[in-house]
Order: C-alpha cells, then structure tokens, then sequence
C-alpha cells in the first residue's frame, strides 16, 4: 500500500449513497440499480417510497477537494438553472436535496436512455425518424433560447428517451443564462461535443453555438457518426475552423440543405430555431406523430406503421 496520504479525488474512496435516502422534508427514496457514473456523481433509479414513482436520482460527492470549490458552485448552478425550466422536452426537474456527504437532483426517468444507446443499436436512423426526434429537440432548444438560457452542450448523448418514445434535453451542467443586456459570452469552461467555430476562435459566442450542435446531431443521427470527426482533437478543430465535412449523396437534399444551414461558420449566417421548425425538411416527407419502442434496436418498416 502507497505510504503517501492519498492527494488527489482518485485516491478518496466515494462516499456511499444511503440504500433509503431522506429528502429532509419527509420524502424517502429507495435506492435501486446504479444507471450510470459521470465525473464524480453517480446516477440511481431510485423509487419515491410513498408514490412508487420512479425517477434518475443523481448524487455528487461533496469531497473536499481543493478545486471541489468551482465543482460544489458547478452544481449549484446546474441547479438553479435546471429548476426552473419546465418544457415537455426537457428532462424534468423534480426537486434536490443534500446530506452530509452528497447534492442530490432528482431526475425525470428516461427508460429508453439517450440517443448513444439507439445510434449504437441502429448504426444510423431513418429520415422520418430524425424528423420526429429534430421536431423535439429544436422546440426544445427554442424553449431554453426564449429564457435566455444557452444549453451549450447539445449532443446525442444528452437527449434521452422516455418510456412513450419522446425526447427529453438534459444535463445542463454546462449551460449559463444571458444577462438582459448581455449579447455574448465569452468564457467557456468544460469542453463541449460538437463546439462551434466561434468558441474555438474565441471571439465570444452566443444561442448560435446551440444551432450549430444540433446541425451536428440531426447529421450524427442521419449518417451514423458526427460532422467533424477525426481520430485527433487537433485535427477535428482544424476541420471544424475550416468548416471541413462531407454529406453522403444517399441522404436528401432537403435533409443535406439544412443540415448545411445549420452548419455555416458565421452564426450570423444560421437560421433561428423557428426558421428551422418551418424548414422544407419538416414540412415535407413522411413525419411520424410517435415512434415505436422497436426503434430503439430496429429499423421500423414504415409501410405497416404508417396504417396505425
Ligand atoms: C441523470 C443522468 C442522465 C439524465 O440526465 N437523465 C435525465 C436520465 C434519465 N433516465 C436515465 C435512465 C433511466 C433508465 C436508464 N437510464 N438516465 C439518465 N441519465 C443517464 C444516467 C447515466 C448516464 C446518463
């Protein structure tokens, strides 16, 4: 065993989160199966012991840690930004609480996962699928953007689906609110998926860099991997600076036309997220009104589903 005190997160064992967790006004959740780990919060289904309710339970370590400073404010902000959103696509905020050892957010259920789990399973999705689920994501984000509130880490992996196959945009851990007189920010911590040109340039960014990732989902969902990407971070920014990528001829052209909208270099130049609910792209082409869970593993066959 190392002789040296353990200096750094990785050496502090994780506290555990209790099986029966007390919200401190009276509401107890029973602690089910891990869902997940990300950075150092742990992700629970847990159960609301008087409703049966089930919910994502995500508990953050108050370890002290020297940086735990920005860490501890991080989630702080994540949640006064999060708790007072309320749009049908957007993960629902249902309240958060702490222990000595824990904050904790209580999270809207999303059985079907996000979006990495179905690309995983289907390589890539059908057209009508990625209108139905742009549809939802867009209104989302027109949502966030009309209460100044720029998500700014829009990607696969943060929309989830619900048990009825309707997308919900979490995690806002990286998000900020503008300011009434503030147009543009200009600092960015933590690197998000698909950033835009503007935040890798520096020159202050804005609801644009939101425009610009969701180009880059509604592409990742039709070809099956993202815009930009390369095997080194340095060449997928070299790519993303010079606006570098390619769209398969086997996608359509209303699909290529605003996939490209979304996607030019100047945010000036994108649409606003109501031009993109009026695009050709959704107003023309077979658009379902629902999604059978099967399309989370299989591609429908849309012949028998377009009867129902
Ligand atoms: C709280 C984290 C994140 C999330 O933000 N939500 C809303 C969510 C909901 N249901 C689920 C979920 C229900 C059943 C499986 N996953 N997962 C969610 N996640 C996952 C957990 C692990 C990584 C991201």
């Amino acid at each position: 065993r190392s002789l040296k005190k353990s200096r750094n997160a990785k050496d502090i064992p994780l506290p555990e989160v209790p099986k029966v967790i007390d919200n401190g006004s009276g509401k107890r959740y029973f602690r089910g199966r891990l869902l997940g780990k990300g950075g150092f919060a742990r992700v629970y289904e847990v159960t609301d012991m008087s409703t049966n309710k089930v919910y994502a339970l995500k508990a953050v370590p108050k370890v002290k840690l020297s940086k735990s400073a920005d860490r501890y404010n991080k989630i702080e902000t994540e949640i006064e930004l999060h708790k007072s959103l309320r749009q049908r696509h957007v993960v629902g905020f249902h309240g958060h609480f702490e222990d000595e050892q824990h904050v904790y957010i209580l999270l809207e259920h999303c059985s079907r996962k996000s979006l990495v789990q179905t690309l995983k399973n289907r390589g890539k999705l059908t057209e009508p699928e990625v209108r139905y689920l742009m549809f939802q994501a867009v209104q989302a984000c027109s949502y966030l953007h009309a209460q100044r509130v720029i998500h700014r880490d829009i990607k696969v992996g943060n929309f989830f689906l619900n048990a009825d196959m309707e997308l919900r945009l979490g995690d806002f851990g990286l998000a900020v609110r503008l300011k009434e007189e503030e147009k543009k920010i200009k600092t960015m911590c933590g690197t998000p998926n698909y950033i835009a040109p503007e935040v890798l340039s520096k020159e202050g960014h804005s609801y644009e860099v939101d425009t610009w990732a969701l180009g880059c989902v509604m592409y990742t969902l039709l070809v099956g991997h993202p815009p930009f990407e390369t095997k080194s971070l340095r060449e997928t920014y070299n790519r993303i600076r010079n606006n570098e990528y390619t769209i398969p001829s086997r996608i359509s052209d209303n699909a290529a036309k605003l996939i490209k909208r979304m996607l030019k270099p100047n945010p000036a130049d994108r649409p606003s997220l109501k031009e993109i609910l009026a695009d050709e792209f959704f107003t023309k082409g077979f658009f379902p009104n629902r999604l059978p869970g099967t399309c989370v593993t299989s591609s429908p066959k849309w012949s028998e589903y377009e009867k129902s």
